[in-house]
């Protein structure tokens, strides 16, 4: 007999105690069951008190506006059999099932990204003042900015300007609308027309002009789902590249930090015979040409967006990297990143060999692995991990001491998934394409690495380099230098460029994929590491990584006749990465048509 499985209805009623306190209180009504089991199975009473901002909000929005927050919300969970219950709200479409002023669709107020309520969430607060994550309101040190416009100079009761929605930042619209917590905007409110590129409808009830596909000139569809198959044909060869000699297996190899404990010398498998002093010569960037400096709070700010945005766009056309400054993370908190990873190089080597990397494998703590006797090696010893998504982390790898960090990582982790949310979105603007544009392409479940990388002194610092030259396998990369210690130098025109230190800046730069996916605009530079005679260097690296599944390949909108098609799809490049790296080879070029 198949059981069948009914909640009537679940309805929440919230009693608004004074301030922050609150008290709710939940009703259950379970369930009828078909079947001859009872009608009325029970009725759950839950309290709950310590309401969060999230909820006075809905709660008020619902009573304020007649409708739409939480006291109205009534579930029905519709009959199916055990096990494959699905959520519907009554009388809606299937495309609208969202719940109104429900934490789908309300971002959470603490980290602003949907699904959840701040009380219960997981992530980094996001600053209400200038919008950077890593600090709130009250330690924010930008100037106030208007709570109607979000611009700075000026105060609600007398902006000139149009206001902007607290709930999903954009000015005017539903979005207007939602901020006062009178719901609607209706299932489509965040869709993006394929068609007329505009919000609130999809590209089969689009108004505007048809859609004319780029490959075959027809009408009613675009490029990528085009029926004709030529899309794919442009390109010279079908096949994503591959290792020329895949199966290699990796050499065990010796921490450097054990290394220099042992010997003056420096093993031959480290040395540039034709290093010279000219690894350490590299020009200091000038003040006509000089690596950018992009202030994250302008480019967030409506009146300095634009100018910063052409900022940006150049640097990463001519530089393919800047010096990200006022990101809205605290100075302290970035020196806590570099001191547990310190702490940690700094354990007996029996301690970080409990994290050692395996054989083959890129996670853990190790030297520069080996696929070859004839390979030239990094002077620098990592900690490479996997830190997103979730749940793919591999706590095996992930040093237990000191004991604060992996709480660090985990906060410096969500920091930087945010900061590259927001710079994602500025480089698809600066290309004048819709912000989510690159987001999209790289998926929801796109992955983020995080590697420390430690350069012991070297006894032969102009025959040694820390890293090799290379451009990063990444979307984009965030380096946090080391504070005092210089080391990183990018090409530039075929000459290499030190890399200055600002105090409490990151270093952002584009990665292979970006460089395939804006068809070359954006370039993903060559950069290496030279290394010092006494003094040790400490940097984090953190890779932004599309989604394993998904196929790379230049935008639709970046190819046309005076710029033609670049570079081949990739997928998974990662993958092939590390061997081509090994080598001192671009995996890129395996790409380039
Ligand atoms: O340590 C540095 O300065 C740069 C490191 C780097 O380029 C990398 O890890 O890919
Ligand atoms: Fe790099």
């Amino acid at each position: 007999m198949l059981c069948w499985e009914y909640i009537i209805c679940e309805k929440h009623v919230n009693i608004m105690k004074n301030g922050d306190q609150g008290l709710a209180i939940n009703f259950l009504v379970l369930s009828a069951v078909v079947g001859g089991l009872p009608w009325l199975v029970g009725l759950r009473m839950i309290l709950d008190v310590g309401c969060d901002m999230d909820r006075k909000e809905a709660v008020a929005g619902g009573v304020g506006c007649g409708g739409g927050g939480f006291a109205d919300q009534l579930w029905l969970r519709v009959g199916k059999k055990k096990g494959e219950n699905e959520f519907r709200q009554p009388q809606q479409e299937p495309e609208q099932k969202q719940e109104p002023n429900g934490p789908r669709d309300n971002l959470c107020k603490n980290c602003k990204r949907p699904g959840h309520y701040a009380r219960e969430c997981p992530n980094v607060a996001i600053c209400h003042n200038c919008g950077l994550p890593g600090h709130i309101a009250s330690e924010c040190t930008t100037k106030s900015l208007c709570w109607n416009c979000k611009e700075p100079g000026h105060m609600a009761s007398n902006c000139p300007n149009e206001g902007i929605c607290h709930t999903c930042d954009r000015s005017g619209g539903a979005g207007g609308g939602a901020a006062r917590g009178g719901g609607g905007g209706g299932g489509y409110r965040d869709v993006i027309c394929r068609n007329c590129q505009q919000l609130g409808h999809m590209s089969r009830d689009c108004m505007g002009p048809l859609m004319i596909c780029h490959n075959c000139g027809g009408r009613g569809h675009l490029a990528y789902e085009c029926p004709s198959g030529r899309f794919m044909d442009r390109y010279p060869r079908r096949t994503l590249p591959v290792m020329a000699e895949s199966g290699v297996v990796e050499i065990a190899g010796t921490p450097v930090q054990e290394l220099v404990l042992n010997r003056e010398n420096v093993p031959k498998n480290y040395i540039y015979e034709e290093g010279g002093s000219g690894f350490r010569d590299a020009l200091l960037p000038s003040q006509d040409d000089d690596i950018p400096v992009i202030d994250l709070h302008r480019l967030s700010s409506p009146s300095t967006a634009q100018q910063e945005l052409v900022k940006l766009h150049n640097a990463l056309h001519s530089w393919g990297c800047f010096q990200a400054i006022n990101h809205g993370m605290e100075s302290t908190f970035l020196d806590k990143v570099r001191e547990v990873s310190m702490q940690f190089f700094q354990l007996p080597k029996e301690e970080k060999k409990k994290c050692a990397r395996e054989p083959n494998d890129i996670e853990g703590y190790g030297n520069d692995t080996i696929y070859s006797k004839k390979q030239r090696l990094d002077w620098t010893d990592r900690v490479y991990l996997k830190v997103l998504p979730e749940d793919q982390r591999q706590f095996k790898f992930w040093p237990q001491s000191p004991n604060d960090f992996r709480s660090t990582v985990v906060r410096y982790t969500e920091s930087l998934r945010l900061l590259s949310e927001v710079i994602l979105k500025a480089m698809a603007k600066s290309l004048n394409l819709e912000e989510n544009c690159f987001l999209n392409e790289i998926g929801e479940r796109s992955n983020m690495f995080l590697r420390f990388n430690y350069y012991p002194p070297c006894p032969m610092p102009d025959h040694v380099l820390g890293t090799k030259p290379h451009a990063d396998g990444s979307t984009i990369t965030f380096l946090l230098q080391d504070k005092e210690v210089e080391g990183l130098q990018v090409l530039k025109d075929d000459q290499w460029f030190k890399v200055p230190i600002i105090p409490d800046a990151l270093l952002i730069n584009v990665g292979d994929q970006i460089e395939i996916l804006s068809n070359g605009i954006f370039r993903s530079p060559v950069h290496r590491v030279v290394i010092n005679k006494e003094k040790e260097r400490l940097t984090a690296a953190m890779f932004c990584i599309p989604d394993p599944e998904k196929v790379i390949k230049p935008l639709d909108k970046l190819v046309d006749e005076s710029r033609p098609i670049l570079y081949r799809p990739v997928k998974n490049y990662v993958e092939i990465y590390f061997q081509y790296y090994q080598q001192g080879k671009r995996p890129m070029e395996a790409s380039k048509i």
